[in-house]
């Protein structure tokens, strides 16, 4: 099993859509996270003044578990380097990505990185819903951000009316068809969207139980904050799945999944390994280790997103049963290896 990994999630959006008041939100409601922050230029990120413990080239330390740190493209690898230290007790990067490299780079540079200490956490694109149509008039590659995008935050939405908002989010989908679309207003969007709530055991494995946790239909709506609502879906499959299947359906994944974590029994396709899960977007990975001989054998996954059809999900999940599960399907189990964690 792979050590833990530190999602690194990169929030890009034109000039002044709401990234660093998102940004700000996630820093106010981190819940027990520590979040190591990575900006060009501290400016408006909420650095409380007061609440700044020292400063160390371009890193700012802050009391209350952050980490914030000001770089340029070049600078970032070593940078997110920096934050993976065990020493950092980091649990979330979040790269403030706008005026450091355009997002199709920075994705690249994340999945190409073989810093064992990350991992990809998704390309969150900010909009400014009042300005979408003047923004894309004026810069034709936003429609090419919303593609890379895993998650668009359809921001200041209290800036417009119902109707002009449907009219957005229609573009939206249309530009970016099946990716989870957030709307929001003062970038509200939920942290647990991105990053588990609470630091887990260093081991980092979450148990079955955390997940059930963090399981409902709306999250957030009801909170003080009054967070962008999200969703999560949680799938439990006694049956061994079929590997082909299942990356099928990882691979035509139903609308509006951000990420899903969990893990899954293949049967004998397997060797009764534990597959550990891992996607974000149209990134997946897989970790392969023993059963527990305290866990049972089963497929145990929660889906994260926003406007997902649960019945689809469901149904598809459930589709993906093994047929025979004692026929083993060694081409089949290629394509699980395909993305397989290299490590023992
Ligand atoms: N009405 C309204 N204003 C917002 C909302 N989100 C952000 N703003 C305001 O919009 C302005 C720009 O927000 P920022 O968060 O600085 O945007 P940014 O994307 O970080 O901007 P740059 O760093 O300049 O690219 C600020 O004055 C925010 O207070 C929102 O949802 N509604």
């Amino acid at each position: 099993m792979g050590t833990k990994r530190i999602p690194v999630v990169l929030v890009a959006g034109f000039l002044g859509a709401g990234k660093t008041t998102l940004l700000n939100h996630l820093l106010a409601n981190r819940q027990g996270v520590r979040i190591g922050v990575v900006v060009n230029d501290f400016g408006s990120v909420n650095v409380d003044a007061l609440a700044v413990a020292g400063q160390v080239d371009t890193m700012v330390s802050l009391g209350n578990g952050c980490l914030c740190c000001a770089v340029d493209a070049s600078g970032l690898d070593a940078m997110l380097a920096r934050l993976a230290e065990a020493e950092a007790g980091i649990d979330v990067i979040v790269v403030e990505a706008s005026g450091i490299a355009e997002p199709r780079d920075l994705i690249r540079l994340m999945i190409a990185s073989e810093n064992p200490g990350i991992r990809y956490g998704g390309l969150v694109e900010v909009v400014d819903a009042a300005e979408f149509e003047r923004a894309r008039a004026r810069h034709p590659e936003l429609a090419d951000h919303l593609r890379v995008a895993d998650l668009v935050v359809l921001n200041k939405a209290d800036r417009v009316d119902a109707d002009a908002l449907a009219e957005v989010s229609a573009t939206v989908e249309e530009l970016a068809p099946r990716i989870p679309v957030l709307t929001t207003a003062h970038g509200r969007v939920n942290p647990e969207l991105f990053f588990d709530p609470e630091p887990r055991d260093r081991a980092g494995q979450l148990s079955f139980d955390d997940l059930r946790a963090m399981d409902a239909h709306d999250h957030g709506d009801h909170s003080e904050h009054l967070h962008a609502a999200y969703q999560s879906v949680t799938f439990t499959g006694e049956d061994p799945l079929a590997p082909r299947k299942f990356i099928e359906f990882l691979e035509r994944r139903p609308a509006g999944i951000y990420r899903i974590k969990g893990h899954l029994d293949f049967g004998p396709n397997g060797t009764r390994s534990r597959f550990g899960l891992h996607t974000v977007g149209s990134f997946v990975q897989f970790d392969r280790s023993a059963w527990p001989s305290d866990r049972p054998r089963r497929t145990e996954i929660v889906l994260i997103g926003s406007g997902m059809d649960t019945h689809t999900v469901h149904a598809a999940l459930a589709d993906c049963r093994a047929e025979d599960p004692g026929t083993v399907d060694e081409r089949g189990m290629l394509h699980v290896l395909r993305y397989l964690e290299e490590s023992a």
